[in-house]
């Protein structure tokens, strides 16, 4: 990757990933794999993921957009690094050189292509919490919180200001899911509840992806234990 870029100075990196060879592709996208299965591992570990439910996807290219996501119907606490497919920017599975096999992508890649496009993340992450579940469908209009020390995990004070979670209605559309998405979201929180379905959260990279994740689902704990 760098070596091909050194070659010509013009070539953005992007670019210069287009004549990446195969075999530092492989090699980057096991690497991605080996960072999305610890990760799964970790929420599957917290009951997060049971039966093969969530996703995870990091992006590893912004122009043109290409990243990787967790393959469809594996149990994610099981995951290894080659359990990963390379999706273009609707989400779909880009061909591998040399004719070899994609995999079958997530059946929610497209949302996570959109998510990508839409906030600029580095990493989406789809758990499906019982929190997420039996909020999102007491609070249509979304949650708001205030005044908790675990607002500043998602970037706010702990004092005096409303953030409000939003809420949307599930859809097997991953066009229209990305459509409610789009209008409900609110750029000050980094997380978005589909009522009935789970939680998408998303952040810079894997691990602040992840540490939104651990607070929002705290936040929707707490409100599931009446304590806000
Ligand atoms: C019990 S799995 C439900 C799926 O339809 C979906 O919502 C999900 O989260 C997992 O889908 P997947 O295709 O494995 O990424
Ligand atoms: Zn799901």
């Amino acid at each position: 990757m760098t070596e091909t870029a050194d070659r010509d100075p013009d070539l953005t990196p992007d670019a210069a990933r287009e004549l990446t060879p195969a075999r530092d592709l492989d090699a980057e996208l096991e690497r991605a794999g080996a960072v999305l299965a610890a990760e799964a591992a970790r929420f599957a570990s917290f009951g997060w993921m049971r039966g093969t439910s969530g996703n995870l996807s990091v992006v590893l290219s912004r122009d043109p957009l290409r990243l990787a996501v967790t393959a469809s119907g594996r149990d994610k606490g099981e995951l290894t690094p080659s359990d990963v497919v390379l999706v273009d920017a609707a989400g779909a599975a880009v061909p591998l050189p040399d004719d070899r096999e994609p995999g079958r992508p997530s059946a929610e890649a497209e949302l996570h292509a959109r998510v990508a496009r839409l906030t600029g993340a580095g990493a989406v992450v789809h758990v499906h919490t019982v929190a997420s579940v039996a909020l999102g469908r007491r609070h249509p209009a979304g949650l708001v919180f205030k005044d908790l020390e675990m607002l500043k995990g998602v970037g706010h004070p702990a004092e005096d200001e409303e953030i409000t979670l939003p809420v949307i209605a599930n859809s097997q559309d991953m066009r229209v899911l990305g459509d409610r998405l789009e209008e409900a979201r609110d750029p000050r929180m980094p997380a978005v509840v589909v009522a009935g379905h789970g939680l998408y959260v998303w952040g810079a990279d894997p691990r602040q992806a992840r540490h939104h994740t651990e607070v929002v689902e705290w936040l929707l704990e707490l409100e599931l234990a009446g304590g806000r």
